[in-house]
């Protein structure tokens, strides 16, 4: 028997059925930047409708503090729609008396996007009454959203164990292709991690050490790691009070035998901003006014190196501000490396995240990689051998 019910065992005929779907997608100036991740729904979604289910979207978008209208999924709803080519309803709520109309009125067949959950403090705390509040609105739960099942959330984790629960199409094919690519790993293998989430994913980095034989950080996580070293990272994104963090994942790294690389030069710049002035300097030269916006061209020819003798990559994380050019440099650069040695058949790499598949897209390698996923988070979370809440919740 399959470890989770899929949406083969699922008799949704007239059926209210809540999906958690990840909208948290690239956007610029309200336009949907990489559409990886409503590609992904698209089978769920349409599973559902042809089978004459009511389709209600639950998701987050961005970490809002509270109700904040420039972290709305209204934008996400026409991209949404284009994508299906059918008509998707929105509610400017995820409950309470305006989700339950809206819910009321939907007809066999239909889609309907609900506000984001995280405008309610229930959703993060995975608070019962809220999630009392949401279950209201459904029969039965879907969980398509493998990108945040390392978050015990309401709509991640509380509602498994409120309805009827089935993994959808994603999540089941995601768990799949990462077990089926990962499980035994070819060794040397060398993780990338780069990015902006550096207090939610840097602790992480400890146990990946022990997974791992090179860890290569760059991006927002390594100028914390520069920090932690004595560096003056001027007014670079970094968290300070994360050093002692930092120095720990290094000593983790020495007790395991992982070698650690961090950037040798980078690209500095004082205006976060695309086509801002910048030189690239050795990590012991950033300026008090300047911000590290991007890895150097000596720090790529050092992972490129390791490239040589690695048989597989796991990247989560862009090495630089990659949406601001000229600071996609080292992005494009790593990534076009590992997927001409993946296309040779001389590596296995996988990469996964909301912004590294818009970055890998963005240099036009996304379809070289062996796997791309649209996890980042969560993918090392389930690197790591973490149990997810959200995929153990589906358990039966
Ligand atoms: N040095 C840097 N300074 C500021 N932002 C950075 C830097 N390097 C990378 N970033 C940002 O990191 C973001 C992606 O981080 P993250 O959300 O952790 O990745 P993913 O979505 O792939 O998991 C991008 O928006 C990118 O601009
Ligand atoms: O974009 C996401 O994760 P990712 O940046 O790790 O790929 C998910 O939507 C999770 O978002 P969160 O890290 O705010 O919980």
């Amino acid at each position: 028997m399959a470890a989770f019910r899929t949406l083969d065992d699922a008799d949704l005929a007239g059926k209210r059925v809540l999906v958690r779907v990840d909208l948290n997608v690239p956007m610029e100036d309200g336009r949907v930047t990489d559409d990886t991740r409503i590609q992904a729904i698209l089978p769920t979604i349409r599973d559902i409708t042809t089978r004459g289910g009511r389709a209600i979207l639950l998701s987050h978008f961005g970490r809002p503090k509270g109700r904040d209208a420039s972290q709305s999924l209204a934008p996400l709803v026409p991209a949404v729609a284009q994508r299906l080519g059918a008509k998707v309803g929105f509610v400017d709520d995820c409950i309470g008396a305006s989700a339950e109309q809206a819910v009321a009125a939907l007809g066999a067949g239909e889609v309907l996007v609900l506000e984001n959950t995280r405008f309610h403090a229930g959703e993060e705390k995975n608070a019962p009454d809220f999630v009392a509040a949401m279950a209201k609105l459904g029969d039965l739960y879907v969980n398509d959203s493998f990108s945040t099942a390392h978050r015990s959330h309401a709509s991640t984790e509380g509602l498994a164990h409120s309805l009827p629960s089935f993994a959808g199409r994603s999540m089941q094919s995601e768990l799949d292709a990462l077990t089926k690519a990962l499980e035994a790993p070819e060794r040397p293998v060398l993780a990338v991690v780069g990015g902006a989430k550096v207090s939610t994913k840097l602790e992480l980095l400890g146990n990946l050490t022990a997974k791992v034989d090179i860890l290569a950080i760059g991006g927002g996580m390594a100028n914390t790691f520069l920090a932690a070293q004595g560096y003056a990272v001027g007014k670079s994104l970094c968290e300070h009070d994360l050093a002692p963090t930092a120095l720990k994942v290094l000593e983790s790294a020495k007790a395991a035998g992982c070698e650690i690389v961090l950037p040798v030069d980078v690209v500095v710049a004082k205006a976060f901003e695309a086509h801002a002035p910048h030189r690239v300097v050795g990590v012991d030269a950033v300026a008090e006014d300047e911000m590290i916006l991007d890895a150097g061209p000596q720090t790529v020819r050092l992972i490129a190196g390791k490239l040589e003798r690695v048989k597989t990559v796991v990247w989560n994380g862009p090495f630089g501000a990659f949406e601001l050019p000229p600071f996609d440099a080292a992005t494009v650069a790593v990534a076009r490396a590992v997927a001409d040695r993946a296309e040779a058949g001389l590596l296995l790499a996988v990469a996964g995240g909301g912004d590294t598949v818009a970055a890998l897209n963005q240099a036009g390698v996304a379809e070289r990689f062996s796997y791309v996923s649209t996890a980042g988070g969560a993918f090392l979370e389930w690197l790591e051998g973490k149990a997810l809440p959200g995929v153990e919740a589906l358990r039966r």
